[in-house]
């Protein structure tokens, strides 16, 4: 369970409010898409939850650990995948997944086969003994998302995934992210893809400005902010103040999906 009260963050001594009083629960077993405009606070709300930037004022709280207070236990209940899988391009993707293995003190026992398995589920078995700096940015992405699992963590905090994946690694992914969520975790992502968004997750809020604008299931949203046939991309736009029109509102969401082709989207 992922809890944020109050939460604010401010930079450039109080120039800019990039979170401004978010108020958010998503519970156990919910797959819950964040979504927003450029510069709206995605990435620094999810980098306060990770516990990497210190919130102005508010907390998080995950799984019950206030990230402030019990920074250990909040981290080590999360898997965290960050915007950009810069990682040590030194280590072989083994060394690395030892490595998070060791902080987040999965037992020896158990560490093999989940490697194994993880690995084989991303198909990234045969270049677990390279170095990353060989790996392609796919790869990479599913080494982190790899490395995020290890320890199975019951929440899971994703920004912008699908960046950089493949069709079918993308579609992997979301399967994935709803089996760890029909498991009894729970799973936050960023995305510019809506159509993800609109299909995948269980509830959606758009975050605009730092102020989340907008917060419920598809169904909610709808029924709130369109008189009809609106998809969710219109809806954005409306809420937002976005006056692009769709087909040049968001490149990638298009050839996203163009690139996802027939795969539908697991549910
Ligand atoms: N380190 C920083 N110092 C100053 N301002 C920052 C810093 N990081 C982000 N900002 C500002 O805070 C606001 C929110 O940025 P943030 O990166 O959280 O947005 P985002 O929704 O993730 O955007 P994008 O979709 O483009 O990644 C923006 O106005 C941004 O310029």
């Amino acid at each position: 369970m992922i809890e944020l009260n109050h939460l604010t963050k401010v930079y450039h001594q109080g120039q800019v409010k990039a979170v401004d009083d978010l108020n958010l629960r998503v519970q156990a077993g919910e797959l819950f898409g964040f979504l927003g405009p450029n510069g709206a606070g995605k990435t620094t709300t999810i980098k306060m939850m990770a516990g990497l930037l210190t919130p102005t004022s508010g907390e998080v709280i995950i799984n019950g650990h206030n990230m402030a207070r019990d920074p250990l236990a909040a981290k080590g209940s999360l898997g965290f995948v960050p915007d950009n899988p810069d990682i040590w391009e030194k280590l072989t993707g083994l060394e690395y997944l030892q490595f998070l293995a060791d902080v987040y003190r999965v037992p020896a026992a158990a560490r093999q086969a989940r490697v194994e398995e993880l690995a084989a589920t991303f198909e990234l078995q045969d270049a677990l003994g390279d170095n990353i700096q060989s790996y392609s940015h796919g790869m990479r992405q599913k080494l982190v998302l790899i490395g995020a699992l290890i320890h199975r963590p019951p929440v899971l905090i994703l920004d912008e995934p699908m960046v950089g994946l493949d069709p079918s690694s993308a579609y992997l992914l979301m399967d994935i992210l709803r089996r760890h969520c029909d498991a009894g975790n729970t799973v936050f992502f960023s995305t510019h893809i809506l159509e993800v968004a609109e299909r995948l997750c269980d509830r959606v809020g758009i975050i605009n400005k730092g102020r989340l604008v907008t917060l419920g299931t598809m169904e909610e949203i709808k029924a709130r902010h369109s008189q009809g046939e609106e998809t969710l991309e219109q809806i954005f736009l409306e809420i937002t103040g976005a006056n692009l029109p769709p087909e040049r509102m968001d490149l990638n969401t298009s050839k996203a999906l163009n690139n996802l082709g027939q795969h539908a989207i697991p549910r």
